[in-house]
């Protein structure tokens, strides 16, 4: 018999209402080490509370998750180490603004994780230099365009140390031009073999650097499969009509 590894995120039987909306239903999701998982469907599908819910950001009303084997409290001290595993990366860069650069991305170690100054800037600036914005750390986040502040939010949710990355549509407020740096930087982390759950829109990027495409549909995981199987041979009729519609454009 062989063994089965322990997968990087679990979740089982989970479920959630926003009143009477069932926005996840019955969501049996597992990731393994080292996968690439990209979320797509249609919108208000439940994408981004998926996505939300794995550190519990979103509370559920039922179900279980675990991060690497351990189960996630619900509240208290143990769900707060156990989120520092989790990176997130959303839409919106959430920099504190009258933080320099490195200063964004020294903040979580050192007072998180208890690193020395000297340690923090030490691995803030290998990680600003591995996403391509060493030369800004001095500045103000308002200094940088877009996709350099995106890019440094990447910096800090590695700058934790995280098992997994979760990325919650983080182009879709990015003019098109700097869309591509974003998702370079991703296919960058992805070859790393971080694991990494993606929530985007942008198609090319599931094709390319996913190892599972999950179509999700309102509130359920309708299918899933690799790219090349997904986009080529969907099953479903939801998963068809979406594609039908975003491909025609
Ligand atoms: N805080 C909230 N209160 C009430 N309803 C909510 C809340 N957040 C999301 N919803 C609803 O839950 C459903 C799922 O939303 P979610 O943001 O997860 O969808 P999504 O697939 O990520 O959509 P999109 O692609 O448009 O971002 C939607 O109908 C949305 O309106």
């Amino acid at each position: 018999m062989g063994v089965t590894a322990t997968p990087m995120v679990h979740m089982s039987g989970v479920q959630k209402w926003f009143g009477d909306l069932h926005v996840l239903q019955d969501i049996e999701f597992d990731v393994a080490a080292g996968e690439v998982v990209v979320v797509i469907g249609p919108s208000g599908s439940g994408k981004s509370t998926l996505c939300r819910a794995i550190n519990r950001l979103e509370p559920i009303n039922e179900g279980e998750i675990a991060i690497d084997g351990v189960p996630l409290p619900e509240e208290g001290k143990a769900l707060a180490k156990l989120r520092a595993e989790v990176g997130m990366v959303f839409q919106s860069f959430n920099l504190f603004s009258h933080k320099t650069v490195l200063e964004n991305v020294t903040l979580g170690p050192i007072k998180v994780l208890g690193k020395s100054k000297a340690d923090a800037d030490k691995r803030a600036i290998e990680l600003l230099e591995r996403v391509g914005v060493a030369s800004q750390a001095g500045k103000l986040p308002a200094q940088l365009s877009g996709g350099q502040q995106q890019r440094v939010a990447i910096a800090r949710a590695l700058a934790m140390d995280p098992k997994v990355m979760l990325f919650d549509e983080p182009t879709s407020a990015l003019d098109p031009e700097m869309i591509k740096e974003v998702l370079d930087t991703m296919v960058d982390l992805a070859k790393f073999g971080m694991t990494m759950v993606v929530v985007t829109h942008e198609m090319g990027f599931a094709r390319t650097a996913a190892d599972r495409v999950v179509f999700m549909a309102d509130g359920r995981i309708v299918e899933q499969n690799t790219p090349d199987e997904f986009f080529t041979n969907p099953q479903s009729d939801r998963a068809q009509d979406f594609l039908g519609k975003i491909l025609k454009h």
